[in-house]
């Protein structure tokens, strides 16, 4: 069933689903705080002694969203992937990457972090991945992984939210710090959710690798908040989004930005933007752009 990844990932001129085909190269994308390299080696040993993995990732960009350098590791624990953030996704694809996470034997569960019937599924999945370890085991750690900002703390927050009304609590409930900026987890810490046996889920923080080879991959974590906008170029991921939009047809008003009637933008009209991807190639070249500025828009238009 590769084909269905295929279909998904490659698509090229067709334009058809959540992730955009695109040339390798244009520039490495540099972001690796220095919390990340100390987070991945934790990470990395605490991995070992966990019995379950979480690994979340953006129900946008499944594929791109995944830490390439954590994959050997992942594929090797029982792991259930959690596409989050379906709520922002387009629901039309759900079905197909289900079928594709399928195709590789991989447990996937698309859900909403703040829902708590999408959790609740989280849950009766992790117990019944757990099912045999449960009657033997005292002690389980479920570790939960992922690049920046996919969500981590906030599915922790409410599986444990979820977890106090069947074993309630003494004192205020702990907290992992939820944050719209990536970067807000710096520390591995636990969470118990059951006792008997005691399991415990442990947030980690995001982590990326320290260089992302393609300038396609850094555009999109960037617009799904995992890279900083600074870091990828904030004109660059203006440009990318109303590329994308505009090759989809997707139809906003924004084609109508600069109208006659704009009065604080007096442009003549060949400086108007139009947002096609054939007059931003062809604007990029006359101003002498950076070859690997052009790269991503020659591709996409072509
Ligand atoms: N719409 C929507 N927003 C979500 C969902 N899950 C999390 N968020 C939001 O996404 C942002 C990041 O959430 P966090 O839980 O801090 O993400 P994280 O993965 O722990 O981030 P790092 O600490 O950078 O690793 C916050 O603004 C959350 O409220 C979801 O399912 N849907």
């Amino acid at each position: 069933m590769g084909f269905v990844r295929d279909a998904i990932v490659k698509k090229g001129k067709g334009i058809l689903l959540g992730e955009m085909a695109f040339a390798k190269g244009g520039g490495n994308i540099n972001w690796f705080p220095g919390h990340m390299a100390a987070a991945t080696k934790a990470i990395r040993s605490r991995l070992k002694v966990s019995d379950l993995v979480i690994e979340v990732r953006d129900a946008r960009i499944p594929i791109t969203s995944a830490n390439q350098e954590l994959q050997p590791m992942l594929a090797g624990k029982r792991r259930i992937i959690a596409l989050n953030k379906k709520d922002l996704s387009n629901p039309n694809l759900m079905p197909k990457w289900i079928q594709y996470f399928e195709s590789c034997k991989q447990d996937c569960l698309p859900l909403n972090a703040h829902s708590q019937s999408s959790v609740q599924k989280l849950l009766d999945l992790v117990e019944f991945k757990l099912k045999e370890k449960i009657s033997r085991e005292p002690t389980l750690l479920v570790m939960v992984v992922g690049v920046p900002n996919v969500g981590k703390s906030a599915l922790i927050n409410s599986v444990h939210r979820i977890a106090s009304f069947r074993f309630p609590v003494q004192g205020k409930l702990k907290r992992a710090t939820v944050g719209p900026l990536p970067g807000v987890t710096q520390d591995i810490a636990g969470y118990k959710i059951a006792q008997r046996p005691s399991i415990y889920v442990l947030d980690s923080p995001g982590v990326l690798v320290p260089s992302i080879a393609d300038v396609e991959t850094g555009l999109k974590l960037a617009l799904a908040g995992s890279v900083k906008d600074s870091v990828v170029g904030e004109e660059r991921i203006a440009e990318y989004l109303l590329a994308v939009l505009n090759t989809r047809g997707t139809p906003f008003h924004w084609k109508n930005l600069f109208s006659s009637e704009s009065e604080d933008l007096q442009l003549d009209e060949s400086s108007k933007p139009t947002y096609d991807l054939k007059n931003l190639l062809l604007k990029r070249s006359s101003k002498q752009k950076k070859k690997s500025d052009m790269v991503y828009i020659e591709v996409l238009s072509g």
